[in-house]
């Protein structure tokens, strides 16, 4: 199933139809082809530039580098235009049988333009009473160096929103459609499964709730929802800014020793050091400390990444998975993080046993308000090995996620001066010299919509994944059981008929006195932290992390591309990373010492609703969305 992600990494072409039946009509573009590269038809200048946001920073000397750079760039884009092209010639299309498909293709091939022939062919299409899904055939060598959600935005631009990727006998569903969306992740959601992304991260998630499907999903979701209440998440702020006065640390001694500094591994190691004092209350002290467990943590992160773009299985492998140096070490790292998470779970049993327990909603252990020590105190009726699957789930999903959302800010900010010292602004006069509160937060708005648009040109993870359990119905197409599907987020994000210049890093789209934009009220074109009963549990405490540690530090320092960094380029695991990380020069801005506000702030945050309450009763509908903070406080 692994090879299937991988596959996906070098698709080649085609379609049955290329007219793409699930745009809305206003959305269609009259010439496709012109709609969708017109800059690189008309410039020379491919648009993908922008995606692939290759990076000189502006202070590199002209160099015989910086002309080899140019060169491959040079080369890069004209691949890519010339791919276009092939694309929307129709070359790759799988040819649909009877006479009128046969007729249209050979039209095209003459050159016929694709706006003509739609509507030529629309009437036998729209007698056509069971449309098939415009079609496209994998195996395009030219494309294979790139993250796989890279062409797949092309083929969009193409075939539609919804079209099917073949592989040989394999095949894929890609979906583009903010109505189809909303369909599979929403409105009927009980008919799909996490599908191949449950097969790859078994070895390391078991029955967490991120692969978990059915009753299991349902009563670990029930169990955990609860522990990230209100009050939890106000005294995670105060984890947040402690954390995140570490990392200004660290920069502060680069600034004074005039070293550069790689913002990526560093934002990577502030987010485990956070997850593991949310989760179980567990010091990583990353940022200081190389101790074993980071680098089991690690190991087993980048296996699972290498997991999901293999192109065999090669874990299944009989014997060699025995005997393979790597496997071993991915297994005793397992071992590791397993044992130090059975030994916590211990600690904390033993602790709760011990405590004058009152449990309710807002419970939280003020010594260790970790979700663990709620999960204990709640009476939680679970296995040791469930209860470490769910750690173990969310500790991977709450860690690199967060990390890659800082990383792409940064460099965003870096390519926009204008948002960085609006944001500046707004951070200084809110903050002034303190850590950052529960109530600063409905007041960092310009902050808040940094990470908004930064969600939106960079979403973690950029697809998601999902198996038809039984037959369907997707817009106008019938799908039979057992199909795998990937909703391209990258696309919704990205689509240029769904979004004003889309490419563009904007964090004024997003109206500061209007709502936190979200899936309902953005109707499912923007998926940051997915949609429907399986949206991300953790979306408040992350939005809240991103937003501290990004407002302390640009409250503290400036950020530039180093000089001679490598060109910022994305790569593609479970969240997009970068292929060699991002070098910055740190200076300091201002000097006054922000000064740390030690203990557990307890701040009643709006009404006292409870958010498992009303998890629970939105549940009995079918859906169980999660916290309800923005709302309550105003964004
Ligand atoms: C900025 C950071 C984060 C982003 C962008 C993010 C994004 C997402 C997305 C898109 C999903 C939906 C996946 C799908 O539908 O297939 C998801 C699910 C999930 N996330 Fe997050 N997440 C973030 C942080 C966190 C944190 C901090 C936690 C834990 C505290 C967490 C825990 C989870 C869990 C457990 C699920 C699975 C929920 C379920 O299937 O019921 N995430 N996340």
């Amino acid at each position: 199933m692994a090879a299937y992600v991988s596959a996906l990494r070098a698709p080649s072409i085609s379609s049955q139809s290329p007219l793409p039946k699930t745009f809305p009509n206003s959305l269609k573009s009259s010439n496709p082809l012109s709609a969708t590269f017109p800059s690189k038809l008309t410039d020379g200048v491919c648009r993908f530039g922008a995606i692939t946001c290759s990076s000189s920073n502006g202070n590199l000397p002209e160099s015989i580098n910086d002309e080899v750079r140019r060169f491959k760039r040079f080369l890069e884009e004209k691949r890519r235009a010339e791919l276009a092209s092939r694309i929307a010639s129709g070359e790759f299309t799988v040819q649909r049988s009877g006479f009128p498909s046969a007729l249209r293709n050979n039209l095209s091939k003459l050159g016929v333009r694709q706006d003509i022939l739609n509507f030529i062919f629309q009437w036998f299409s729209d007698r056509d009473e069971c449309p098939k899904i415009p079609e496209a055939k994998g195996a395009i060598k030219a494309i294979r160096t790139e993250p796989f959600f890279i062409p797949l935005y092309e083929l969009y631009l193409t075939y539609g929103g919804i079209f099917r990727l073949t592989f040989g006998p394999k095949s894929f569903l890609i979906v583009s459609d903010p109505a189809i969306a909303k369909h599979i992740l929403r409105d009927n959601c009980k008919a799909y499964s996490k599908g191949i992304l449950a097969e790859i991260l078994e070895f390391v998630m078991g029955k967490g709730l991120i692969p978990a499907d059915g009753e299991i999903w349902r009563a670990r979701r029930r169990a955990i929802v609860p522990a990230l209440h209100q009050k939890y998440v106000a005294a995670m702020i105060d984890l947040f800014g402690q954390a995140t006065d570490r990392l200004c640390k660290k920069l502060d001694d680069a600034a004074s020793n005039g070293e550069d500094i790689e913002m990526e591994s560093l934002f990577s190691r502030l987010t485990l050091d956070i997850i593991g004092k949310a989760l179980f209350n567990y010091d990583f002290d990353s940022l200081t400390n190389d101790a074993g467990i980071i680098e089991a943590v690690y190991t087993v992160l980048r296996e699972a990444e290498d997991r999901s773009v293999a192109p065999i299985p090669f874990w299944e492998i009989p014997i060699w998975k025995d005997i393979s140096p790597k496997q071993k070490k991915v297994n005793e790292a397992l071992k590791l993080i397993n044992d130090t998470l059975d030994n916590l779970i211990s600690i904390c049993k033993r602790m709760v046993e011990q405590e004058d327990l009152q449990f309710h909603e807002e419970y939280m252990n003020e010594q260790d308000p970790s979700i663990l020590h709620f999960l204990l105190a709640s009476g939680d009726d679970v296995s040791s090995k469930q209860l470490r699957d769910d750690l173990m789930t969310m500790l991977i999903a709450g860690h690199e996620t967060s990390a890659a959302v800082l990383t792409w800010t940064f460099y965003l900010l870096f390519k926009e001066p204008t948002v960085m010292s609006k944001l500046q602004n707004e951070v200084d006069s809110v903050l002034g010299d303190r850590f950052p509160s529960i109530e600063d937060m409905k007041n960092l708005k310009y902050t808040t919509r940094v990470i908004n648009e930064s969600l939106r040109l960079y979403p973690q993870p950029p697809v998601l994944i999902r198996r038809s359990l039984q037959d369907d119905m997707l817009g106008e197409y019938p799908i039979k059981r057992g199909e795998d599907i990937f909703i391209s987020v990258w696309n919704l994000h990205r689509s240029i008929h769904l979004w004003e210049d889309a490419d563009k890093f904007n964090p004024e789209r997003w109206p500061l006195d209007g709502p936190n934009p979200n899936e309902t009220n953005q109707n499912f074109r923007y998926l940051p932290f997915g949609g429907g009963p399986r949206k991300c549990v953790g979306d408040v405490f992350a939005s809240y992390e991103v937003v501290v540690a990004l407002a302390m530090l640009v409250r503290r320092f400036n950020f530039e591309m180093a000089i001679g960094a490598p060109p910022v380029e994305m790569t593609t695991g479970a969240t997009i990373h970068t292929t060699a990380g991002l070098k910055m020069t740190v200076t300091r801005r201002v000097s006054p010492p922000v000064t740390p506000s030690y203990g557990i702030p307890v701040v009643k945050v709006g009404s006292s609703e409870c958010i498992s309450q009303a998890d629970f009763e939105l549940d009995q509908k079918g859906e169980i969305p999660n916290t309800r903070f923005f709302q309550q406080l105003g964004k």
